[in-house]
């Protein structure tokens, strides 16, 4: 069965067992569906077609015997020449002696290797005996460990899919296959292992990028109907003439977009099922303003509110914040990790008692000991930070609040309905008015003297700026060298009245805390930062936010940073110091200067990215696919979408023989209950 130990094939020992595991194969099922992760095509092109120092694969005849030095210790080279189009080619193979033996004038032979067009010559890092049109042109790479090759593996895979392949189930329903003319499962398999043609393969492809999309859409579909039939009870009876009055004491008057997400989420508040709602926002566009109002909400409905945010620095200044807003109007509690000791369980003690109503802080404040008297409303801030096992901390202590999620990652719209596909989505796509482009430089670093002449004349002014450190890759401890020294040059490069403070995750919260502080009430002007800064972070004084080292960002962790400043109405701006070696890096400075609307920029980023990195690899909290590419294979994340709503719509998994599998599948890999917290 595919659901057996991979170890009952024949000749699996224990090292390739243990390196098998290493590789995440524990079943058969696991081997047959390891695929590959990339393609080598060796695609014969005539010479003078061949690039200057790529990697190129040629064939052609063996002239004379090859001849054999040896230099150094161990060291040799096997050179020899080998006829191309008539043309006499020179190939020099390094530290393969043996290879002497095997190549013999006469030889027909295919050689992969480095191209020299001047001397015509290549080296030669793998060749096969034979023209390439005898052999597999398409070699599919695996990620591999320990001792496994991917010769070693294929033939494993081979073997094993020969004596299992009638197991494996097709779970298509032939309808949408025949619609789309997609591969069977089995042919597929076969064709993503043993790839004949590009044509094969790329409908293989096709065929696991649309099983994979009806899958994900369909179990999303179906726990979108589940949520949408249950009710928890939870109908918040807020007061609409108290909402109303506090918004009219806010300083400054909603824009339609505020207004529009404001009145998704107190219906969906109002109404007995419970909430589960993405609010999408530009940086600065007022979601916080939007969370606040309905957190008021809760309260008048005699509810406690609670606010998730990824960081203690944000909870610290959303605590300010939300202090300063309701003024007598609620009573608040801030609960991060730091919060300890006597404080702490004087706090958790007031949660408990309803004595106090709404709770900010990181996620210290789902812990074990917290309990809510009656917790009615939930908004989780940056929702990718936050996993199935926070929510679920909260449902075990029984409570199904509504849920509020708020991303300030724009995340295109249409893609985010789909990506999404079990949540409602609000989106603020709206500044508030008199906001001002952020006027956006791309420099080198041998201009920074002048940038940091023009912060010095802003300063003057009264504005204020960020720094963000160069960055160390992978090296938390030398980023934050970095900053350090950095905060040192600047000391030494500005008077003395210009005050610089230095933020960097190691810095105890006190001091974190201290530092924000300062930033905020301008007692520092300029502040060093580690990217700690990133998300949400509001000073709307501040007006230069300069970027070192800014090509190693994607485009929205650049534009998170950019909305650091913006937030005022005053002239902002923000100076990338970049000098990016690639085509890709460079359109991306470009694009940053050029574009301000983060929407706008999401859209060409995703034109413009490779697969993959659209979310940034620590920001996904999306579902991850063997082939399929959410953003790269959009259009058929869109169709299998609409094939998901017809088929449960219709009911088609419950009646009809066609959808046995599928249905079955479904229902063995599918936890509803961890989806539904
Ligand atoms: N309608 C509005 N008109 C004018 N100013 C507003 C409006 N709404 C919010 N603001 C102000 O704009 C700034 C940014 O608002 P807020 O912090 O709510 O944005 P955000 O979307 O949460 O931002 P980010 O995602 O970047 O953290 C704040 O100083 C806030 O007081």
């Amino acid at each position: 069965m595919l659901a057996d130990p991979v170890t009952n094939l024949k000749g699996i020992g224990e090292k390739m067992a243990s390196d098998l595991a290493a590789m995440k194969i524990n079943t058969i099922a696991d081997l047959i569906y390891y695929l590959p992760y990339r393609y080598d095509v060796l695609e014969i092109k005539p010479l003078n077609e061949l690039i200057h120092e790529d990697k190129v694969t040629i064939e052609g005849k063996v002239v004379y015997e090859p001849s054999l030095t040896f230099y150094g210790r161990k060291k040799s080279r096997l050179s020899f020449t080998v006829q191309v189009e008539n043309v006499a080619i020179k190939a020099v193979m390094f530290n393969r002696a043996f290879a002497k033996k095997q190549i013999n004038a006469g030889d027909m032979i295919t050689l992969t290797g480095k191209w020299d067009a001047h001397r015509l010559q290549i080296t030669v890092n793998s060749y096969k005996k034979g023209l390439a049109e005898e052999q597999t042109k398409i070699q599919p790479i695996y990620s591999l460990k320990g001792n496994i090759t991917n010769k070693k593996l294929q033939k494993l895979i081979q073997r094993t899919l020969l004596t299992y392949e009638n197991e494996i189930k097709e779970l298509l329903p032939s309808s949408y296959r025949n619609a789309y003319k997609l591969p069977s499962k089995k042919e597929a398999l076969w064709a993503m292992h043993f790839p004949s043609s590009r044509i094969v393969l790329k409908h293989a492809r096709r065929r696991f990028i649309y099983e994979e999309f009806l899958l994900f859409q369909l179990k999303m579909q179906l726990l979108r109907k589940i949520k949408r039939e249950e009710t928890n009870g939870n109908a918040q009876h807020y007061d609409p003439l108290k909402i109303r009055t506090f918004i009219t004491q806010l300083p400054f008057s909603l824009t339609k977009a505020q207004k529009k997400s404001l009145n998704q989420i107190l219906a969906d508040m109002k109404s007995p099922f419970r909430m589960n709602r993405l609010l999408q926002g530009d940086v600065g566009s007022g979601k916080t303003a939007v969370a606040a109002i309905c957190l008021y909400g809760a309260i008048t409905a005699g509810k406690q509110g609670a606010l998730m945010v990824p960081t203690e620095i944000l909870a610290e200044q959303h605590f300010q914040s939300l202090t300063e807003l309701f003024g007598d109007q609620a009573e608040i509690a801030l609960l991060t990790g730091s919060t300890k000791g006597k404080k702490r369980s004087e706090i958790v003690k007031a949660i408990e008692d309803h004595e106090v109503q709404i709770v900010i802080g990181t996620h210290a404040l789902i812990q074990d000991d917290v309990y809510f008297n009656d917790l009615g409303f939930v908004i989780v801030d940056e929702q990718h930070r936050f996993g199935v096992e926070q929510r679920r901390t909260l449902r075990d202590k029984g409570l199904h609040p509504d849920v509020l999620f708020m991303t300030a990652t724009p995340i295109p719209r249409t893609l985010a309905i789909t990506a999404f596909g079990d949540m409602d989505v609000s989106v603020i796509d709206e500044l508030p008015t008199g906001r001002k482009e952020v006027k956006t430089y791309w420099i080198k670093e041998n201009m920074l003297d002048r940038v940091l002449r023009f912060i010095a004349k802003q300063i003057l002014s009264g504005e204020q700026a960020y720094i963000i450190c160069p960055l160390i890759e992978e090296s938390d401890k030398l980023d934050i060298q970095n900053a350090v020294d950095l905060y040192h040059q600047l000391e030494a490069f500005y008077p003395p009245e210009v005050n610089i403070g230095l933020l960097h995750g190691r810095l105890p919260a006190n001091e974190k805390e201290q530092v924000m502080k300062q930033f905020a009430e301008n007692e520092i002007q300029i502040l060093v930062s580690t990217t700690v800064v990133e998300v949400g972070v509001n000073v709307p004084n501040a007006t230069i936010m300069v970027i070192y080292d800014a090509e190693r960002f994607g485009l929205s962790q650049l534009h998170q940073l950019r909305g650091r400043v913006g937030r005022g109405d005053k002239q902002s701006y923000c100076i990338l110091v970049a000098d990016p070696k690639g085509e890709i890096g460079k359109e991306r400075m470009r694009i940053m200067s050029e574009t301000n609307n983060g929407f706008d920029l999401a859209e060409q980023d995703l034109k413009l990215r490779g697969p993959g990195d659209f979310f940034g690899k620590k920001q996904s909290g999306l579902p991850e696919f063997k082939v399929a590419d959410m953003i790269h294979d959009y259009r058929a994340l869109e169709t299998a979408r609409n094939d998901a709503q017809e088929i449960i719509e219709n009911n088609l998994l419950e009646e009809d023989d066609d959808y046995i599998d599928l249905k079955n599948d479904i229902e063995e890999n599918t936890i509803f209950t961890d989806k539904l917290d």
